[in-house]
């Protein structure tokens, strides 16, 4: 039976760093983006990086980032993955997977089946695609799904995950509809923005297991 991988994003306090750890998130991100309310600065990343050691993947989660944020982050923090998340090209994706050498995620807002097959440009480019809800006030940690039949026949080539309004409650609906091998939240297992909640980490944690 394959393993479902798990992503806890949008992480910034020690407790519920520990939190998604102990429900055994596979993966757990740090948003480095200055408008978002998750965002982390990097002293503290690196704190909270340190934790994860040897229990789950970090994923750095950047937008649009010129190169020195993206470099200054990637020492900083020295992730399993860098998860692009902004307007970010192919061309940009694979010349950073070629420098750092760490897996390269490109996060794509799928509006209609048109945007999906446009998914086709990143790949050989990045090591996983990452279907998510269009961009509104932010361009991802909105809360919002979209339609998930548009994945149902969908031709996956490359390795990829499911985003945008995972809760607690549908996680295992999405699973079953679409066959998601990674499931990603952050508004979804909180309080409010920018606050996780630990019992909606593990119970999120929990319901994908399940699903
Ligand atoms: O979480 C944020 O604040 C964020 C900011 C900018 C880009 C992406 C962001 N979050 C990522 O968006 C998806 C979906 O989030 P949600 O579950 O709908 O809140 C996920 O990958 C977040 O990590």
């Amino acid at each position: 039976m394959r393993e479902q991988l798990i992503k806890i994003c949008g992480l910034s306090s020690p407790d519920t760093m520990q939190a998604a750890l102990d429900a055994g998130a596979t993966h757990v991100g740090l948003v480095h983006y200055q408008p978002s309310p998750r965002h982390i600065e990097l002293p503290d990343a690196s704190r909270l990086r340190a934790m994860a050691r040897g229990r789950a993947k970090v994923v750095l989660l950047l937008v649009n980032a010129d190169i020195e944020t993206t470099s200054a982050a990637i020492e900083a923090i020295k992730p399993e993955v860098i998860q692009f998340h902004g307007t970010e090209t192919p061309e940009w994706c694979a010349l950073v997977r070629k420098q750092v050498n760490i897996e390269v995620w490109k996060a794509l807002g799928v509006k209609d089946k048109p945007t999906l097959e446009k998914s086709a440009r990143y790949i050989g480019k990045v090591d996983r695609l990452l279907f998510d809800a269009p961009a509104t006030a932010l361009p991802g940690g909105n809360g919002t799904s979209f339609d998930w039949s548009l994945l149902a026949d969908h031709e996956h080539t490359a390795a990829w995950g499911l985003a945008g309004g995972l809760t607690p409650e549908n996680v295992a609906d999405a699973i079953a509809q679409t066959g998601a091998p990674l499931v990603d939240t952050s508004s979804g297992v909180e309080s409010a923005p920018g606050i996780k909640d630990a019992a909606k980490i593990a119970a999120f944690c929990a319901a994908a297991k399940a699903g």
